[in-house]
């Protein structure tokens, strides 16, 4: 028996429209195990044989104003490229969740550029946000975790805080706790969410990604940062 040519587009135009109605109600989105499976196993098989040369240490701020700094965040990365089969795989699924989002939100989403991340035991990321009004033009964040066996007890959630909350903040309905689970998809508008890393118990491996307007202009293509 021959299945349907389109049986995974269709999987993910569910699961595209229900990310794209979390952003409406919420402006993010969380969807636990929801990476179809094939492609979070191509990502996961990549990311384990990437050698530990290929992993930078990951700076803060863009270009000329890129800096190592160990008390912000210690995570390691490597930029990801179309040139493996995962790498590909990876940019198309994300194109067509931007198509997608383009369609439905109008969010004029023009480009993707993503890393994969390593945490070691006790690395963190603390709280920031991945682009600022009027400055970045990254619009939409996308994560994506590649730890199976992850247990609470492990750490290394995910937290975002609420739009009007402060990093400090404790009230707990202000912020939103990830687990960093196998699969596990979060979204979430660039500018509006302050958001941070809790150092983990064990090594932590995912992928950020950021959607895009098209920021170029003249000869002043704006590079990746
Ligand atoms: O790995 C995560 O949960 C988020 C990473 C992050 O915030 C970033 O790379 O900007
Ligand atoms: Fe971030």
């Amino acid at each position: 028996m021959t299945l349907p040519q389109n049986i995974n587009s269709s999987d993910d135009t569910l699961l595209f429209d229900s990310i794209s109605n979390d952003i409406v109600e919420k402006g993010y989105s969380i969807r636990p195990y929801a990476l179809p499976e094939k492609l979070a196993g191509l990502l996961l098989q990549q990311i384990n044989e990437l050698s530990d040369e290929k992993f930078k240490r990951a700076g803060v701020g863009r270009a000329n104003d890129h800096i190592i700094n160990d008390f912000i965040r210690m995570d390691e990365i490597c930029w990801i490229t179309g040139n493996s089969e995962a790498g590909s795989e990876w940019i198309k699924w994300a194109e067509s969740l931007q198509k997608h989002l383009n369609r439905h939100l109008f969010l004029g989403l023009f480009s993707f550029e993503s890393h994969y991340a390593h945490y070691a035991k006790g690395d963190f990321y603390k709280t920031h946000k991945d682009a600022f009004k009027g400055e970045g033009n990254r619009v939409l964040s996308l994560v994506v975790y590649l730890n199976q066996n992850w247990s609470p007890d492990d750490g290394g959630e995910l937290v975002i805080y609420d739009k009007q909350s402060t990093s400090s903040s404790v009230i707990d309905n202000s912020k939103v706790t990830v687990t960093p689970s196998f699969g596990t998809i979060v979204t979430f508008l660039s500018e509006d969410f302050p958001h941070e890393v809790l150092p983990a118990k064990r090594d932590r491996y995912s992928i950020a990604g950021w959607f895009r307007l098209n920021n170029s202009i003249a000869n002043n293509i704006d590079p990746p940062s």
